[in-house]
């Protein structure tokens, strides 16, 4: 027996190991026809909180009685002209953000949308640096909750005008339940959700800011950090001495609202040594306008990628069912060329 071996055999059991958070669930995934294909659910029990839940190992949950808040509040960044933020650090403890992560990354269909434009008079393909993904529609709009049809929210009556470049799908249970908790810990309503998943430090958003019309004026928009840490870079629109470099860490919330947007730009900056990232951002739209131009820009008309386990990366997906419904058109066609031929 090695040396290894020995140890191994006299090496204390390892008892207060924590189980790892299990976030697989009974509860059917979430389908509708704007999915390329279902989505899991989460478990209806899991609870969204800035402490690890003390629980899993037999002991209470921690509460004001320990001496401690049960949930951390956010850090108020507002020392600079003109910003007006929050934010959270942690807002979901790092075992659940990790989690989440991962299921978020292997559950969820991506896009990596390329659009044109014209610079400068030229017509020029502009290739997103990060594969993105959406759901939800503005506010002028619902999905009916049993059938995802998509009605008129004042008349309930069915809504298919005003949609005719995009096709809307409704936020899936598993992102519904953290949409909910995000709107009570920053205390606002949000109709959509934007994904982006940063592969690695090559992918990256530059400087923009979140100040569409139809956003409304002064809009609060709360953005979810999973995964890895990635600096978040802002500069003032106008004061150009007014910089700022924060990161970002897995289980981070940073609330963005008043006049960040109207006079501030931000980015995430490539890094040639950042780890894979998942950024959520939560976003309350008022128009169709709003809806035709989010599903544009993080869904597009290009492949569906989903990850590949095997692969350790984002693949095409195919849809199988598509691919048989071909196969058996493909052999029906063989057999009529060998019937003919006979
Ligand atoms: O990944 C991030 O933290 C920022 C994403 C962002 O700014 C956007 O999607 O508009
Ligand atoms: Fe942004």
């Amino acid at each position: 027996m090695s040396k290894r071996h020995i140890t191994a055999f006299f090496a204390p059991v390892a008892r207060n190991k924590k189980p790892r958070l299990d976030l697989s669930s009974s509860i059917p995934p979430s389908i509708h026809p704007g999915y390329p294909f279902p989505i899991a659910s989460l478990p209806a029990t899991l609870r969204f909180s800035t402490r690890p839940k003390q629980d899993t190992d037999g002991g209470e949950p921690k509460s004001s009685a320990d001496g401690e808040p049960e949930e951390i509040g956010p850090l108020v960044l507002n020392d600079k002209p003109d910003l007006d933020m929050l934010h959270f650090h942690p807002f979901l403890h790092k075992e659940l953000a990790r989690e989440l992560y991962l299921f978020l990354r292997r559950e969820l269909p991506f896009y990596r949308v390329t659009y044109k434009i014209k610079r400068e008079g030229i017509d020029t393909t502009v290739n997103t640096p990060r594969y993105t993904s959406l759901f939800g529609v503005d506010a002028t709009s619902i999905f009916h909750p049993d059938t995802g049809v998509l009605l008129d929210a004042k008349t309930k009556l069915s809504a298919k005008h005003g949609y005719a470049t995009c096709a809307p799908r409704p936020i899936p249970q598993c992102l519904r339940s953290l949409l909910e908790h995000v709107e009570k810990r920053t205390n606002s309503a949000y109709n959509f959700l934007l994904v982006n998943y940063y592969a690695n430090g090559s992918d990256s958003i530059s400087f923009h800011s979140d100040d569409e019309s139809f956003l409304g004026e002064n809009p609060t928009i709360a953005s979810m950090t999973l995964g890895s840490t990635r600096d978040f870079v802002m500069k003032h629109k106008s004061l150009l001495e007014q910089k700022l470099s924060l990161p970002l860490a897995q289980g981070d919330l940073l609330v963005m609202k008043g006049t960040t947007q109207s006079r501030w730009l931000h980015s995430v900056p490539k890094r040639k040594e950042a780890g894979p990232r998942i950024n959520l951002t939560f976003r309350h739209a008022k128009t169709k306008a709003g809806t035709a131009n989010y599903y544009r820009y993080n869904v597009g008309t290009g492949p569906v990628y989903r990850w590949d386990e095997e692969a350790g990366e984002m693949r095409i997906w195919t849809d199988e069912r598509e691919k048989r419904k071909e196969d058996i058109g493909k052999k029906e066609e063989g057999e009529k060329v060998l019937e003919g031929d006979s």
